[in-house]
């Protein structure tokens, strides 16, 4: 058994986070108040409890509903540049040495702020929370156009413009039934030829068409989710040791090493999944796929990156092997430059954890 602080202190590497799925409920209720927004609940506790409840819906579409109410305090440069600095101090109190954090700079538009600006606020509070977090952290931002909407060029046009001032990548999100990833095909073919990197929300609610889309049309360095692709392999459940039959799909996302952010609690909530012990994760990693822990959105799960290993390492009985292996996985398949994603592994992820096993 892995002790809570032992848990804590595990060097961790997040690729999937949402910023304005991390807020403090006390930062939501202070932020509210300045600007009159009216919150469904008056009180910290409560009102973390009430995302989490309405997160807990069994519907992408319903547990999206939620963010109206983070979006809607996050519309000036202060408010962006406080949310920024603590989701940074809060991942690095939780044992996060590298985070890329992403979110809709479309969404933050209603208070007059220009795109430019809301990314230059992001960008100041990954820096001040960088500076102030009690651990050494390195933060970089994902930009993510959303997919129901018509702004995925202007988007990617954005991420590329601040390639060398924070910003690492592109992402769609947003609900994926009938809106297939290929809409935004101009903005994907626009970062391949620019170099870029991007990933896409891709087999959360929707199946294998979604996933075939985002790697085979639009070429998705990674997928968001992606815990269909377990449609594409075939098993009997009744002899969990297999054999396990591939399909071509699968086989590619395997064999190419497509990193899988996968996110354990978010996709009980939505009902990508029925419970931990089920969820695909467990297979997929055993099958050696490249498979990475995510949060998604710790305000609307009530998680941490600790809490998604534990609740993992209950359900599959992992041990720091295996949550060494998570962090390398995903330490290759971040968006940062090749030296420094190096650097993290051989420096600070390979060194605790020979320490420690
Ligand atoms: O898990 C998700 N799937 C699809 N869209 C999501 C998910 N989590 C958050 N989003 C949306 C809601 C946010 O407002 C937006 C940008 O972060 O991304
Ligand atoms: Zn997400």
């Amino acid at each position: 058994m892995i002790s809570p602080e032992q848990l804590n202190a595990a060097p961790k590497v997040l690729l999937h986070d949402h910023l304005d799925g991390g807020l403090r409920p006390a930062t939501v209720l202070e932020l509210a108040g300045e600007i009159g927004h009216r919150l469904p609940r008056t009180d910290a506790g409560e009102l973390g409890e009430w995302f989490v409840e309405s997160a807990d819906s069994g519907s992408l579409e319903r547990y999206l509903e939620t963010f109206d109410h983070t979006v809607a305090v996050m519309q000036t440069a202060e408010a962006i540049t406080r949310v920024a600095s603590e989701c940074v101090q809060d991942l690095a109190a939780d044992g996060v040495v590298y985070a890329e954090v992403r979110y809709a700079p479309e969404q933050h538009l209603t208070g007059g702020l220009t795109l430019e600006q809301v990314v230059d606020a992001v960008r100041a509070g990954f820096e001040h929370g960088m500076a102030q977090a009690e651990r050494p952290i390195v933060a970089r931002q994902l930009l993510t156009a959303m997919r129901h909407k018509a702004r995925s060029m202007e988007i990617a046009e954005l991420a590329v413009a601040y390639r060398d001032a924070g910003v690492v990548g592109f992402d769609i999100a947003g609900a994926e039934a009938g809106y297939p990833p290929t809409r935004h095909l101009d903005a994907f073919e626009y970062l391949q030829r620019e170099n870029a990197h991007f990933t896409i929300h891709a087999g959360e609610a929707f199946g294998l068409p979604s996933i075939w889309q985002a790697i085979q049309w639009c070429g998705a360095d990674r997928l968001g989710h992606g815990v269909r692709i377990i449609d594409d392999i075939g098993y009997d459940p009744a002899t969990p040791d297999g054999p396990f039959e591939l399909g071509r799909l699968a086989a590619y996302v395997r064999d190419r090493r497509i990193p899988l952010e996968m996110c354990p609690s978010s996709n009980l909530q939505t009902g990508a999944a029925e419970s931990i012990a089920q969820h695909p994760i467990g297979l997929l990693a055993k099958l050696r796929f490249r498979v990475t822990v995510n949060t998604d959105n710790r305000l609307m799960s009530g998680t941490s990156m600790s809490r998604e290993l534990a609740l993992l390492a209950e359900a599959f009985d992992y041990d720091l092997t295996d949550f060494r292996w998570f962090a390398i996985n995903a330490m290759k398949s971040a968006f940062l430059p090749f030296d420094e994603r190096l650097a993290i592994i051989d420096d600070v992820i390979k060194p605790w954890y020979r320490q420690n096993i």
